[in-house]
């Protein structure tokens, strides 16, 4: 199979509140692409693991709910929407509860396998000319080998700051918390605070929403022009 039969893959890595969700969705649809949420599926399962009244701290009984974890994942920018099984579970998980388990089923090796190979069916099959696919170790893990590979970074201070303004439900002391100690337990298990080799940082400290959409757009444009 020629390298044209696939998708281009952006891959797009970083912190919590960095910005990964909404700019990739945004490039995404700027430029008539497909739009991969990874961090979707972790949450999804973490939502299945919690509604099967299985412990998330349990890694055997986790790894054993994956042959039968069904989950569908919208992949057109303008029509998101995560299932598991018949189940909407777009809003329900990005609830407190599911964020709090979700780092303990993230560790457990089988689910990152499980998961990987998902992903990369996933991206291969959207009928759009390209995919950007973003998550914590889409440029080291899933697609190291991707056409596009972009860290998005800010400060603690400002991915703290623009995640409490979307919470209301919680105290901003409280959502920074939270943030930083998923943080702390995701890092362990892949890096995604530095880039790797051959990986692009932009840093949307001091850039508006529109401006990161430019950045990360370049960045595309030019490693585009540089495959041609
Ligand atoms: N450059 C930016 N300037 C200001 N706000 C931003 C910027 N990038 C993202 N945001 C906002 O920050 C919040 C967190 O972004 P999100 O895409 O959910 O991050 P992530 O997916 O990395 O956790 C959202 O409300 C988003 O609109
Ligand atoms: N490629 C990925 C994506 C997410 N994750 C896990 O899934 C969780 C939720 O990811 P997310 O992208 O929805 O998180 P936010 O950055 O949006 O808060 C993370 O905290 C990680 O534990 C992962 O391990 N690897």
């Amino acid at each position: 199979m020629s390298k044209h039969s696939f998708p281009l893959f952006v891959a797009i890595d970083g912190p919590a509140g960095s910005g990964k969700s909404s700019v990739s969705r945004a490039v995404a649809r700027k430029l008539g692409y497909g739009y991969l949420d990874t961090g979707a599926a972790y949450r999804a399962l973490a939502w299945h693991v919690i509604d099967q009244e299985v412990d998330p701290q349990n890694a055997d009984a986790v790894a054993a709910l994956l042959p039968d974890f069904d989950y569908t994942i919208g992949t057109e920018p303008d029509a998101y929407f995560v299932r598991v099984g018949q189940t909407d579970v777009t809003d329900a998980i990005r609830e407190p509860a599911i964020s709090a388990a979700v780092s303990a089923i993230a560790r457990v090796p089988a689910v990152r396998t499980h998961l990987t190979e998902l992903f990369r069916t996933i991206a291969r099959a959207v009928p759009q000319p390209g995919v950007v696919v973003e998550g914590r170790d889409i440029t080291t893990v899933v697609a190291p080998e991707a056409e596009v590979r972009i860290l998005l970074t800010a400060t603690e201070e400002a991915r703290m700051t623009r995640r409490s303004a979307e919470i209301s439900t919680q105290s901003a002391h409280t959502v920074a918390e939270q943030l930083r100690s998923r943080d702390r337990a995701d890092s362990q298990v892949v890096e995604f605070m530095s880039a790797a080799d051959g990986v692009t940082t932009v840093d949307s400290t001091h850039l508006d929403f529109d401006q990161t959409i430019d950045a990360v757009v370049e960045v595309i444009n030019t490693a585009r022009n540089s495959h041609d």
